[in-house]
């Protein structure tokens, strides 16, 4: 139908195939009450199917699709719990349809009592009647407008940023029209409400109603017709919209009734149609196709349904339309990532070789970092503020070592004063904390003393205590202290309480296993200096005689071989038996007479030298030892021992050379004297600190 430029038409919105029945009413209620102005629809080809279109062309004269507008910012519509009307602000569509020179919106959801063909003629650029919900607002679901293409931008920039209170249209129409609407009676737009007010109100305006606006989720058609609320005013309305559906739709078995009763609960069972999913908006036609192209696919579309899932919703697989966080993704619904944009990248088909350039473009030049010859002279400019209030650096570095630095009290600086006073000038001898490595510091500081070691009434405090501990662990004077600082005018028999004196051997303890010892000449000592008492069972060093101890140590030692001889020892390996002979060997040929340097032939059978034995070599190691050079004469034996008789006979000794360290060696020069019977002893302490310095 060709639209006549400047018409007025009643308009309404198909955004999907849900509401058709809703849109089919409200055209039919128009017409049925006798109104000669043309019906105009606003659909979204996407999303609404072709079907369903088939259907609008029966009553609407102008089926008009309009491109979505879809709020991508739809977090105000979950306010109202309707994430089902994203799509709303495809709503401003009707601003940019200047073919017409005043249209009358109404809302798919709407049943007119009767045609309110009188707005046509109202001179206002846009009305509209109160909202129920906030009477200042005005409700978009009628809505009396004059297209223009300023105030479709204005609303179009505002959608696309996502302006709107309510995250619909009636947020956005709201904010736009707000102080220019022209206010509607609340006739030409009556919601149904549980107010205090309303059913005397209802009473009175009834006969007055224009259109009956069914707001909210629950839509008659999606309620169905056995629903009732047990509201009186609210069942005379919705008695009224299925009023008109039966009259157009009920008891007629035609295709067009099994369309749209697809889209009403309960009439779905009544004819055994199932209540299907709506076609995806990928099935969908755009209205640049053919009619007989639409048709041939609503027919098929029409077969593929059938067997598909019951749908009973306003849920819409474009977009997100039902509410993640409450509820469970609809049955049947897309993957959630459906649409994501995705790319599809064909795979070449050249069959040709890569053939690499001549050349490819050589690297730029000049792109190398310069590093810089001096090191920057400018100091960095401070970014913080603690930069500039840092306090001077007291860390101090150690200077390279100088050549010669000779200690001297001078460069020797306390650490306090180090830290106090240096700088990081690396110059400064006040840093290098010396210390005089003198040979006689031990002397320097031994000759200090404390300041009281020479207060008379200190000394004799200090004696008087000393005295007292003294005597009372060894019972005697404490007169034993050996001045410790040469040059001191002070008593000789206090002890000093100098914290440095090491105790005297009189005050160290002896361990009684070793003999007493020997006390040393008393001339140095005090008048109080007395004899120690000796311990008990410890022998006067006087008494003590070595040889006689070692001789006797030879014996107890004779004494107990000779009884491990009797009886097998050693893990069970008999000591003087005849297993201890060595068997004899010959020599390898032409070595018969070859004879060790050392060797000394004992007798002819045995080569080696013979094993001691216990039974047979009674000579005590020690007697050995002494009387080795027995022969020369050069070893005599103390007194001690030839006292004491030896308890077995004493045999030849071996006659084995004794090593001849002691000998000339290959310095010996003739004439010259060297000791042959004295083991050269280890130098003592005090040699020792001679020879080492
Ligand atoms: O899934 C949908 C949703 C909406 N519509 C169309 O959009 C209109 C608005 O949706 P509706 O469900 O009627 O909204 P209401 O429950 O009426 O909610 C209020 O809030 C809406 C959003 O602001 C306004 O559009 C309405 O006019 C206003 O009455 C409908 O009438 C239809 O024409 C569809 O075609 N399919
Ligand atoms: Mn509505």
């Amino acid at each position: 139908m060709a639209i006549t430029k400047g018409e007025d038409v009643y308009a309404s919105l198909l955004l999907n195939d849900a509401y058709l029945p809703g849109a089919l009413v409200l055209a039919h209620s128009l017409r049925d009450s006798g109104t000669n102005k043309k019906l105009a629809i606003l659909i979204t080809p996407e999303t609404v199917s072709n079907e369903v279109v088939e259907q609008l062309h029966t009553v609407y004269d102008y089926i008009i699709p309009v491109e979505t507008i879809q709020n991508e910012r739809p977090a105000n519509l979950f306010l109202m719990n309707r994430p089902d009307l994203h799509s709303a602000f495809t709503k401003i569509n009707l601003w940019k349809q200047t073919q017409f020179r005043k249209i009358v919106y109404i809302d798919a959801d709407i049943v007119a009592y009767r045609a309110p063909d009188e707005l046509f003629d109202l001179p206002h650029a846009f009305s509209a009647a109160p909202d129920i919900g906030w009477p200042d607002l005005f409700n978009t679901g009628v809505m009396v407008l004059a297209p223009n293409m300023g105030d479709y931008y204005a609303l179009l920039a505002m959608a696309e940023r996502g302006i709107s209170f309510d995250g619909a249209d009636q947020g956005l129409l709201n904010m736009h029209f707000r102080n220019t609407y022209n206010r509607l009676s609340f006739t030409y737009n009556v919601t149904p409400s549980a107010h205090y007010q309303y059913i005397p109100a209802y009473k009175h305006f009834q006969s007055s109603i224009n259109l009956v606006h069914f707001i909210g989720s629950e839509k008659p058609w999606v309620q169905g017709r056995t629903q009732t609320t047990g509201s009186g005013t609210y069942d005379e309305m919705i008695g009224r919209w299925w009023a008109v559906y039966d009259r157009h739709y009920r008891n007629n078995s035609n295709k067009t009734t099994d369309v749209v009763g697809k889209f009403v609960k309960g009439e779905q069972q009544q004819r055994n149609v199932s209540f299907q999913i709506p076609p995806s908006q990928s099935q969908s036609q755009s209205q640049s196709q053919s009619q007989s192209q639409s048709q041939s696919q609503s027919q098929s579309q029409s077969q593929n349904t059938q067997n598909q899932n019951t749908y009973y919703s306003t849920y819409t697989s474009h977009g997100q339309s039902w509410d993640a966080a409450r509820s469970s993704p609809p049955t049947g619904s897309k993957p959630e990532a459906a649409n994501f944009p995705n790319s599809h990248y064909k795979m070449s088909s050249n069959t040709q070789q890569f053939v690499p350039p001549a050349r490819y473009p050589s690297p730029p030049k000049d792109m190398w970092y310069k590093v810089p010859e001096a090191a920057p002279t400018q100091k960095t400019a401070p970014i913080f503020p603690w930069e500039k209030q840092a306090p001077a650096p007291t860390r101090v570095f150690a200077e390279p070592p100088p050549e010669q630095r000779k200690p001297s009290v001078a460069s020797t600086v306390t650490p306090a004063s180090v830290t106090a006073s240096s700088t990081i000038e690396p110059k400064s001898e006040a840093v290098t904390p010396t210390t005089p490595a003198s040979a006689n510091a031990w002397t320097s500081f031994t000759s200090r003393g404390n300041a009281w070691d020479d207060v008379p009434e200190i000394n004799r405090y200090v004696d008087a205590l000393q005295k007292h501990r003294r005597s009372g662990r060894k019972g005697s004077a404490a007169a034993t202290s050996r001045p410790t600082s040469p040059g001191r005018a002070q008593s000789r028999s206090r002890r000093s309480s100098k914290v440095t004196d090491f105790p005297t051997e009189d005050d160290r303890p002896s361990l009684p296993v070793t003999p007493a010892p020997i006390q040393g000449p008393r001339s140095s000592r005090g008048e109080n200096a007395r004899q120690f008492p000796a311990a008990a069972g410890v022998p006067a060093q006087s008494e003590w005689d070595p040889a006689a101890q070692l001789e006797k140590l030879a014996i107890h030692q004779q004494e107990t071989l000779q009884k491990l001889g009797e009886r097998p020892a050693f893990g069970g390996f008999a000591i003087g038996t005849a297993g201890k002979e060595i068997p004899a060997r010959a020599l390898p040929f032409g070595y018969e007479d070859a004879r060790s340097p050392t060797h000394v032939a004992q007798s002819p059978s045995v080569l080696s030298p013979k094993p001691l034995r216990a039974s047979t070599t009674g000579t005590n190691s020690v007697r050995r030892i002494l009387t080795i050079d027995e022969e020369g004469g050069n070893v005599p034996l103390t007194t001690t021992e030839k006292k004491t008789p030896s308890p077995l006979p004493t045999q030849p000794s071996i006659a084995i050379a004794p090593p001849s360290y002691q000998g000339p060696g290959a310095a010996f020069e003739k004439g010259e004297d060297f000791p042959t019977h004295e083991t050269p002893a280890l130098p003592t302490e005090e040699e020792r600190d001679v020879l080492e310095t």
